[in-house]
């Protein structure tokens, strides 16, 4: 038997995601497991309702002596953002200042389990015996000797309200934590209308119902990608806004109009049909790789600003694309569907370019690439005043709504300051 860990133990399981097998895994087999390895729970919670899991980390985090707190944690990734979401607005002062390591022990309990996935990325050559025990590797990673624990990079989105626009950041504004997924254009929508599916389609299937029923639409708006200096002198940092280039296999630092002179900032124009930012996964399903360079592990220096990826359709770049006529949208949604089925193919869609007609090339020709595939660290996205949709945008599956007038601008962080965020791979 392992001896136990000078580590608290809390365990957390949300009975509603998924398909509602938490509570019945972790009294059945997860709970035995912990105390077969000397970890008795600290406390052990069932969450009742939207928002408990995060009051449950705060108030543990206040009331535990301990500075290392692992978490078990059986849900889906809206758990995760509403745990992170608390400590975040809970903020140093909230948790008595106290500098405290938090490292999560995921058991995949919800419908898209994105960030375990992305952890323990499923092998197509998996046997049964490797599916049933696919939910406890992380736990496993828990229980071993071996320091398996890995920081988590996180984005920061403040909903910046239209009288203080002209503010980067300021105090006070709506703000809203990702570990996994930020979006706005199709993604949002999707996460949007997929929520109104959840008792008729628990499973991963509403979400393409909702992306059949967004396909056509356009996003009015405007997006400002950035890079910041690095907060220590010296520390390293990518020179400027970076974007993949297909022929060379490689992030290159974006040149092309839309960049300032130094390069730390790009704009885009709109229409958008996709706008979709990573910091820690590269998928949002097993085999979904929207974002399939993403290499937050390990993160950069300590002191260097975070990086996310960034993935972005814009329709006008299609050189078919010549108004915004409803015939054209359609015409311009069966590239959208190459685009994620490219997804579900190991990541194609980073390669695919338009052809002189505007056809979906993939993998040759030198058009320009269908997908925008940019790593920055920090993007605004300013949505035009009559674009309802385009005002809608997705923080680990929560939908928020940008004030009209106002603007989101999403950050890439490596923690908390005083609380340090890691998880079991
Ligand atoms: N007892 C409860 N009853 C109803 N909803 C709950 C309860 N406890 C938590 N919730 C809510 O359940 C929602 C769904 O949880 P979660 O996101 O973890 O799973 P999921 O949506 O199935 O998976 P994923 O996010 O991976 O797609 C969360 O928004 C959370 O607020």
């Amino acid at each position: 038997m392992t001896p136990a860990k000078k580590t608290a133990l809390l365990v957390i399981c949300n009975p509603a995601a998924g398909a509602r097998q938490a509570a019945e895994t972790f009294e059945q087999e997860l709970l035995p497991t912990l105390r077969e390895h000397g970890r008795e729970p600290a406390q052990i919670v069932s969450t009742a309702s939207p928002g408990h899991a995060g009051q449950v980390v705060v108030d543990f985090l206040k009331a535990v002596p301990e500075q290392q707190v692992d978490v078990v944690l059986g849900s889906g990734d809206g758990t995760l953002h509403e745990i992170l979401d608390a400590i975040d607005h809970a903020g140093s002062t909230g948790l008595d200042s106290r500098f405290t390591e938090l490292t999560f022990a995921l058991v995949p309990c919800g419908t898209a389990n994105a960030l375990y996935n992305a952890l323990f990325p499923p092998k197509p050559e998996q046997n049964e015996d490797i599916v049933a025990n696919a939910k406890v590797l992380s736990i496993r990673s828990m229980l071993s000797d071996a320091n398996t624990a890995r920081p988590l990079q996180l984005a920061r989105t403040t909903f910046v309200p239209p009288s203080t626009v002209d503010v980067p950041l300021p105090p006070g504004a709506r703000t809203s934590v990702a570990a996994v997924v930020t979006s706005t254009a199709l993604h949002a929508s999707i996460l949007h209308d997929s929520e109104a599916l959840r008792a008729t389609h628990p499973g991963v299937e509403r979400f393409k119902l909702a992306a059949q029923a967004n396909i056509t639409r356009w996003y009015n708006a405007r997006a400002r990608l950035f890079v910041s200096p690095p907060a220590v002198p010296g520390a390293t940092l990518t020179p400027g806004v970076e974007v993949y280039d297909p022929a060379q296999g490689q992030f290159v630092l974006y040149k092309g109009d839309a960049a300032s002179a130094d390069g730390t900032v790009v704009e885009l124009e709109g229409p958008f049909a996709y706008f979709l930012c990573t910091t820690s996964v590269d998928r949002l399903e097993p085999t979904f790789r929207i974002a399939p360079k993403q290499c937050s592990f390990p993160p950069p220096p300590l002191g260097s600003p975070a990086t996310m990826d960034l993935v972005v359709v814009r329709p006008t770049r299609d050189p078919s694309v010549l108004d915004a006529s409803e015939q054209t949208r359609q015409a311009f949604a069966q590239k959208c569907m190459s685009v994620m089925t490219g997804a579900y193919r190991d990541g194609a869609h980073i390669n695919m370019r338009y052809g002189p007609g505007g056809e979906v090339l993939e993998g040759e020709g030198n058009g320009p690439p269908v997908v925008e595939y940019f790593r920055c660290n920090g993007w605004e996205w300013i949505p035009e005043a009559a674009d309802d949709a385009a005002h809608l945008v997705c923080v680990d599956g929560e939908i928020h709504h940008i004030q009209p007038g106002g603007k989101a601008v999403c950050q890439a962080l490596q923690d908390f300051g005083s609380v340090k965020i890691s998880v079991y791979a």
